[in-house]
């Protein structure tokens, strides 16, 4: 550089942004069975002929879920309001009129009854338009549990570039929440549209083209239902001080677990069986013959995200950061190793066996896939945008200052066991 070129930049530091870029936010609250998330997205609009783009994201969370409240919906509206004054410290205020929020309960709301899940809905609707942000008709809703899958399906095969050509290589993904499980991909054979129940299958039209997809999402099927589900616990009426006791759990254990808003008391065999063998087989009560299992699959790969994510880090099948590559028979060998040496795991967590053994069964005895079935696992179907985009140099030092402060007072979240 030339002295004549430098001269100006003292004038226009590197982080100025071009004064005709626009900036739009977006809220969204994912409002999970075990946790209630919020994203708050930013846009940047260049030019006014383009698309905006993703620039970046805030993202903070809190637990437990929504349909932990199901007695007390005002409090559970509380926990999305302290969500969405992060979002009022975010969003610069002239722009607070202008940006939706919306939030979509999953599987956790699914569950309760319709009655409790509406006060809940209608307190959070409350909270909502209490707050300066824009509060878009159906703002509130339960989402559907075919649009869940879809939506992670979307969200890998377009950011991977798959759908872009005429390239119809699409990969299919699993996602495993607390409550529900679902199973997404574009059927290869026309045997895999004939013999898929109706409701299976879904059509939607993206950049011209349609896709038809086998999607389904299994209420009661995900990992922590699972675990009520295997101790005998879930849909049945819980007396008072009841224990429930299972092979996958450390022998001398006893404790209580709230979920859903109901308190269980649960245990080890404190005389009989423990280890894989035998927790296998109560497992495979939960799923045996409980779910359609479509041939093309098993010799296809998948993304897997969620718990099949959180236990394979866990328990260092894969990098915590990265994810990896795994075979069904991964899980498997894992699940053997903690569920016949139970102590040694668990002060991580006493389920940990039985989780591990629940995700094999569910992918071998569920959904049918083979010991060899590789799956790609990964934190989350959305990448984080990168911090070394330029865009992203072009962030002004207020907007940056806000989101360090927001990061310093919620502190770093992880999932814990
Ligand atoms: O922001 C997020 N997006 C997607 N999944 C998340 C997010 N935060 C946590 N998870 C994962 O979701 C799983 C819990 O599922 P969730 O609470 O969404 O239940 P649900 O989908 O059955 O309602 C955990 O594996 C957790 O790591
Ligand atoms: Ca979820």
């Amino acid at each position: 550089h030339s002295n004549r070129e430098m001269w100006f930049q003292d004038l226009f530091p590197p982080n100025t942004c071009p004064i005709n870029a626009k900036t739009f936010y977006g809220i969204m609250f994912d409002a999970g069975s075990t946790g209630t998330r919020i994203h708050i997205y930013t846009f940047v609009q260049k030019s006014p002929e383009i698309l905006p783009e993703l620039e970046g994201e805030i993202f903070e969370s809190v637990k437990p879920g929504l349909s932990a409240y199901a007695d007390q919906p005002k409090k559970g509206a509380e926990s999305v309001k302290r969500l969405l004054d992060m979002a009022v410290d975010a969003v610069p205020p002239h722009l607070w009129k202008k940006t939706p929020v919306v939030l979509k309960a999953t599987a956790g709301l699914r569950l309760l009854s319709e009655e409790k899940a509406q006060a809940l809905l209608s307190e959070v609707k409350k909270v909502f338009e209490e707050s300066p942000f824009l509060v878009p008709e159906d703002s509130v809703s339960i989402m559907d549990g075919s649009y869940e899958g879809i939506l992670a399906w979307i969200t890998v095969n377009f950011l991977t570039g798959q759908l872009s050509g005429q390239n119809q290589n699409t990969v299919g993904t699993l996602d495993l929440g607390g409550a529900s499980t679902q199973i997404t991909f574009l059927p290869r054979f026309e045997e895999t549209l004939k013999e898929s129940p109706g409701d299976f299958l879904t059509s939607f039209e993206m950049f011209n083209s349609t896709y038809k997809l086998y999607t389904h999402s299994y209420l009661g099927f995900g990992l922590k239902a699972a675990r009520l589900a295997t101790l005998g616990a879930l849909n049945t009426e819980v007396a008072d001080g009841q224990m429930f006791r299972s092979s996958c759990l450390p022998k001398q254990l006893e404790a209580e677990w709230h979920f859903g808003g109901v308190k269980y008391r649960y245990g080890g065999n404190k005389e009989g069986e423990t280890g894989f063998k035998p927790c296998y087989v109560e497992v495979l009560k939960v799923v045996k013959g409980k779910l359609h299992q479509p041939d093309e699959i098993r010799g296809s790969s998948f993304y897997a995200f969620s718990y099949y994510y959180d236990r394979a880090a866990d328990t260092n099948l894969i990098d915590y950061e990265q994810g990896g590559v795994l075979e069904v028979r991964d899980f498997e060998r894992k699940a053997k190793e903690v569920c016949d040496n139970m102590e040694r795991f668990s002060s991580a967590s006493p389920f940990l066996c039985m989780d591990l053994t629940y995700i094999t069964a569910l992918l071998k005895e569920g959904f049918g896939f083979r010991d060899n079935t590789l799956l790609q696992v990964r934190r989350s179907s959305i990448p984080k945008p990168a911090s070394h985009q330029p865009h992203n140099r072009c962030k002004s030092d207020t907007h940056k200052g806000r989101i360090d402060a927001i990061h310093k007072t919620f502190g770093v979240h992880s999932e814990k066991l």
